[in-house]
């Protein structure tokens, strides 16, 4: 039996999120700051069979029948002509349909990892056409860096040059299913934000987000009113700069100046919710 390959899968936070349209086959168009935090899944690859899901967040996908990896295996062994079995597996860490895009994050490592395994060598751009239809979100996965994301989530340009900032996720254990959320949004659609080239620390960063919005923390908040709760805990903890829901939520994320403080904030945040602190993902190399 060959040795595990393996590829980090980090959650996506959007740090604004405004809605600008919607398409005529009902996709919302969006306008996002898009960073990947120094948390998440894992997914294992190697020459074999079978797929197992393990980690503390497991249990969340037991009754889920076509897994995201699955999927994404499924895309790449077919577009690239690949029929060579492979043995699959997933360390399950983040909150399943929380807003930080852990299923996209699984398909899109998936994608990266066999990519290398079977030395095709697609560059980013056709893993990213590969990984639109397996969901929005999946295509900035791919990249897993800072993005400017437009269009569905597909069009994705590089990010202003960000200063080093640390972040508190946090989740109240209620899952939030993404469609509903954009149903329950209403009102004129917003105008995409305007950033600079760049910020010089972290409070020049939370000052210019805190003039733009998550378009789709209202509509969520009415779905599922404990949001409001972990806003205002996040907004009470010191040093929290700026407190958003990422995504369709329900998990949302302060900002802080340094990732260590941020890690020590979120031991202050209530242990029945999911929390994590630290700084941004550090891709490998
Ligand atoms: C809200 C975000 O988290 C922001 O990053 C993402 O756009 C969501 O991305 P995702 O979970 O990968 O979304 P998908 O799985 O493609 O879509 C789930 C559902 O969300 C809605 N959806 C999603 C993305 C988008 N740009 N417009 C939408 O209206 C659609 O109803 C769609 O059927
Ligand atoms: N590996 C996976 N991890 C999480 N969800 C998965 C996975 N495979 C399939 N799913 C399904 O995808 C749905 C969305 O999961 P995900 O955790 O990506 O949502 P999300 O956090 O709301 O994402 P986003 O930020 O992209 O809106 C889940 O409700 C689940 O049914």
């Amino acid at each position: 039996m060959s040795a595990w390959a393996a590829e980090a899968a980090p959650a996506k936070v959007n740090l604004h999120l405004h809605v600008t349209g919607r398409r005529p086959d009902g996709y919302h168009l969006l306008d996002s700051l898009v960073v990947f935090a120094g948390v998440g899944d894992v997914v294992r690859a190697r020459a074999g069979e079978g797929f197992a899901v393990a980690g503390p967040e497991a249990g969340a996908l037991a009754a889920e029948g076509d897994n995201l990896v699955l999927r994404a295996a499924r895309a790449l062994a077919q577009a690239a002509g690949v029929s060579a079995p492979v043995g699959l597996a997933l360390d399950k860490h983040l909150p399943v349909a929380s807003g930080i895009g852990g299923g996209s994050a699984d398909a899109a490592a998936a994608l990266r990892l066999l990519n290398r395994l079977w030395g095709l060598g697609w560059p980013e751009e056709r893993l990213a056409a590969l990984a639109l239809p397996l969901g929005a979100d999946v295509p900035a996965c791919v990249a897993s860096r800072p993005c400017r994301m437009g269009g569905i989530g597909e069009a994705l340009a590089p990010a202003p040059r960000l200063p080093a900032f640390g972040l508190v996720l946090v989740n109240p254990r209620v899952a939030l299913a993404t469609p509903a959320v954009f149903r329950a949004r209403d009102g004129d659609f917003s105008a995409p934000a305007a950033l600079p080239a760049g910020w010089a620390d972290a409070a020049a960063l939370a000052r210019d987000l805190g003039a733009l919005r998550n378009d789709l923390e209202a509509p969520a908040i009415g779905l599922c009113p404990p949001v409001a709760e972990v806003l205002d805990a996040l907004r009470a903890l010191p040093g929290c700069l700026l407190a958003r829901m990422s995504g369709s939520g329900a998990t949302c994320f302060g900002l802080f100046a340094q990732a260590a403080g941020a890690a020590e904030a979120a031991g202050r945040l209530p242990a029945a919710w999911w929390r994590w602190g630290g700084g941004l993902h550090a891709p490998p190399g």
